[in-house]
């Protein structure tokens, strides 16, 4: 009986172990399922990276394949963009990105705002068979998205928190057995992160080979260097590693480098190719512009500032500059104190040559002998532009100050300023300034002010311009723009300048140019709408979304006249387009006088004499227009002006020139009177854009 009862008590005892151990076991279990499943990873990811080493040591990520070449979809193509689309033709990189994608490839698309990215995958995802996946930040962005596909008769759903149970179940039911017809679905990145269920229904539609393109929009959500920086994006990683063997596109229309390489990363698509069209950011030539500008003008590092919109853009520009061998710091409020402090003093000690800033650079800035002063871009009012241009020349010595304009920067500038008080109308007066091809623009700056004209004697830009101007009547155009807007406004449509310029083109080539009318080139068509919002014949609009807050032109309180033809427009241009740069020597060469350049040119022979010390070291500036002004034709004169240790270097060489300039009769007092007034104010134009 005892014993029974023992055996019991051990039997007992038995089997808990036994549970406990089953328990044990089922934990190591689960310990052994996931980490094969995590080897699985990352097996693959080395994979991924190894080859991607390969790749990337014999051609970055830089499209090198010709993108834009002949391609067996090309007609069928085609096809989709105008007959389902509706686009006439597509905008740049589009068609390259396309077929980069119809290739199997993997993209990376930086693209600004409104340029056109959802195509880029939109019509792959028509044309490929099976669903393509679409990642996108906001329901707002995704809904309408969606409504603008149903519009055009594609089918496209989305998988978000608010779908209805039975939306939900059609999806499933078209991932996992291809049932009813669903060609784009949208789903919000939780969606990936959170919910095992899609995932897993996403695992056999693309197991059955239906899973036909990935697109990650706004991309630069993921890493967390960039502005919109989102958690759930971070294990979007994971879409590669479950379908390796489908393309990848992703896209943004903001990353810099870093972000860039962190997206890269992420999302495991080391072999992508890039795409990179900003198009209204830093364009290439207007850098190259500048660049020469500096390099050419002040070889000898005199200082300079040039303005920029962004802090990002600011990056991009400096770095640019650097990369053109110009000594270039950045310089804005984002960055710590130190930091700017530090660039600030190697700027002040003319260890750099230029800084690059937004409006942030400038308070209490008081270098003397800052000699030029660029505006990459549009100021906000004539008396910002003022005070920016105003810190050239503070030593009373010719300077030069260059702005470069876009009427595409207007649009830009409008949708930062448009809440501050007078922003717009403060706007509209510098839009005006830079629009004007034929007023003096010291004239300007003393009109604006409300002071007595007085004119530049041939300092600026337009007073010394030889490009003939012609007065286009653009009336025609004007009721063109006009009727387009009254009919997209019946329609509940807007469009932003860029979009604008697109429909009036495809307008304008419909319109069967049975009229006089001349045809206008785009940069011509963007300063027509640019000055029909200053003329209030259109006006702007402002929408803010979750990133930016977009300007749209619509009909402003003068729409009628202008439709009915009632006011004659007129949009003066350049009559060859000569390029800018001409404009500007120009205005240039006549602040020069004659010693003066040859004092120039002896400096630098001198400088490489003297195994390449710095030609302002020999006689700097301020020194050459003190010769100019005083032209001392004896040693002991020139040891006034320039002191003894160079008098006793170079004296002898400097008389020789200043005898041989001036010997017959000092004449040169006329520039020397003429350059201790005025500044330089140099103008200079730039349309272009990349291409
Ligand atoms: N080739 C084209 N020709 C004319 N219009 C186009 C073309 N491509 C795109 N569009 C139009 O441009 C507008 C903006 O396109 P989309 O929404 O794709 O911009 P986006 O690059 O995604 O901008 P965002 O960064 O703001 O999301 C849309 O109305 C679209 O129909
Ligand atoms: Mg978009």
């Amino acid at each position: 009986m005892e014993d029974e009862e023992n055996i019991e008590e051990e039997l007992l005892l038995v089997e808990s172990q036994l549970n406990g151990l089953q328990d044990k076991i089922k934990t190591l279990l689960d310990q052994q399922e996931e980490l094969y499943e995590r080897q699985a990873q990352l097996k693959a990811m080395l994979e991924i990276s190894k080859t991607s080493r390969d790749a990337s040591n014999s051609a970055p990520s830089v499209a090198l394949e010709d993108w834009s070449g002949k391609f067996s979809w090309d007609s069928q193509a085609d096809d989709t963009r105008f007959n389902v689309f509706g686009i006439s033709s597509y905008r740049s990189n589009q068609r390259e990105i396309i077929n980069s994608i119809m290739s199997g490839k993997d993209v990376l698309v930086i693209m600004a705002a409104g340029g056109g990215k959802s195509l880029c995958y939109q019509l792959p995802a028509v044309l490929r068979d099976g669903i393509t996946l679409v990642v996108s930040p906001l329901l707002s962005l995704i809904q309408d998205q969606v409504m603008g596909l149903a519009a055009l008769g594609i089918p496209a759903h989305m998988l978000t928190s608010t779908t209805n149970k039975e939306i939900e179940k059609f999806i499933y039911k078209a991932l996992e057995k291809g049932e009813g017809e669903l060609k784009i679905l949208y789903v919000t990145p939780e969606k990936i992160s959170k919910s095992k269920r899609f995932m897993s229904k996403l695992e056999k539609c693309h197991h059955a080979g239906r899973l036909s393109l990935v697109a990650i929009d706004e991309a630069h959500c993921c890493s967390q260097w960039g502005h919109d920086f989102r958690p759930d994006y971070k294990n979007l990683g994971i879409l590669k590693i479950q379908f390796p063997s489908v393309p990848m596109i992703a896209l943004t229309a903001t990353a810099t480098s870093k972000v860039q390489m962190d997206l890269i990363e992420m999302l495991h698509i080391p072999r992508s190719v890039k795409f990179v069209y900003e198009k209204s950011s830093v364009g290439k030539v207007v850098i190259d512009e500048i660049a020469n500008f500096i390099s050419e003008s002040y070889p000898n590092n005199e200082s300079g500032i040039v303005y920029c919109f962004s802090r990002k853009e600011c990056e991009q520009v400096a770095k640019e500059l650097r990369g053109r061998g110009i000594s270039a710091d950045y310089y804005h409020a984002d960055m710590d104190v130190v930091a700017r402090e530090k660039v600030h003093m190697r700027w002040s000690k003319s260890k750099s040559q230029v800084i690059v800033g937004t409006v942030a650079f400038g308070m209490g800035i008081n270098k003397p002998d800052v000699r030029f002063v660029v505006h990459h871009s549009l100021s906000k009012s004539m008396e910002t532009y003022y005070q920016e241009s105003g810190r050239a020349g503070r030593d009373g010595l010719p300077s030069e100050c260059v702005l470069y304009y876009r009427p595409g920067d207007v649009p830009r500038q409008s949708s930062m300023v448009f809440y501050e008080n007078c922003g717009l109308q403060n706007l509209y007066d510098i839009a005006r300034y830079c629009q004007s091809k034929k007023n003096c623009r010291r004239g300007a700056f003393f009109q604006h002010f409300g002071e007595a004209v007085q004119e530049c004697n041939g300092m600026c830009d337009n007073c010394v311009s030889s490009i003939e101007l012609k007065d286009i009547d653009a009336t025609y155009h004007t009721k063109i723009t006009v009727s387009l807007l009254q009919e997209m406004q019946q329609n509940d449509q807007r469009a932003t300048l860029l979009q604008l310029v697109d429909k009036f083109k495809t307008k304008w080539k419909h319109s069967g140019c049975s009229n006089e009318a001349v045809d206008l080139k785009k940069e011509e068509i963007e300063q027509l709408i640019v000055q029909l919002i200053l003329d209030r014949v259109l006006k702007e609009e402002f929408q803010h979304t979750a990133y930016t807050t977009n300007a749209y032109v619509v009909l402003g309180p003068l729409w009628k006249p202008a439709l009915q033809g009632n006011r004659p427009v007129k949009l003066t241009s350049a009559i060859h387009s000569q390029d800018s740069g001409d404009r500007f020597k120009s205005a240039k060469r006549n602040q020069m006088s004659n010693l003066e350049a040859k004092l120039d040119d002896l400096r630098r022979t001198i400088s490489s004499r003297n195994g390449g010390i710095f030609p302002h070291a020999v006689l700097s500036t301020e020194q050459i227009s003190l010769l100019n002004c005083h032209t001392p034709t004896t040693i002991a004169e020139l040891e006034k002006l320039i002191g003894k240790v160079k008098t006793d270097k170079y004296g002898s060489d400097i008389i020789e020139v200043m005898w041989s300039e001036t010997g017959s009769g000092k004449d040169s007092g006329d520039g020397a009177k003429r350059q201790k007034k005025d500044k330089g104010v140099v103008f200079v134009e730039s349309g272009e854009e990349e291409g």
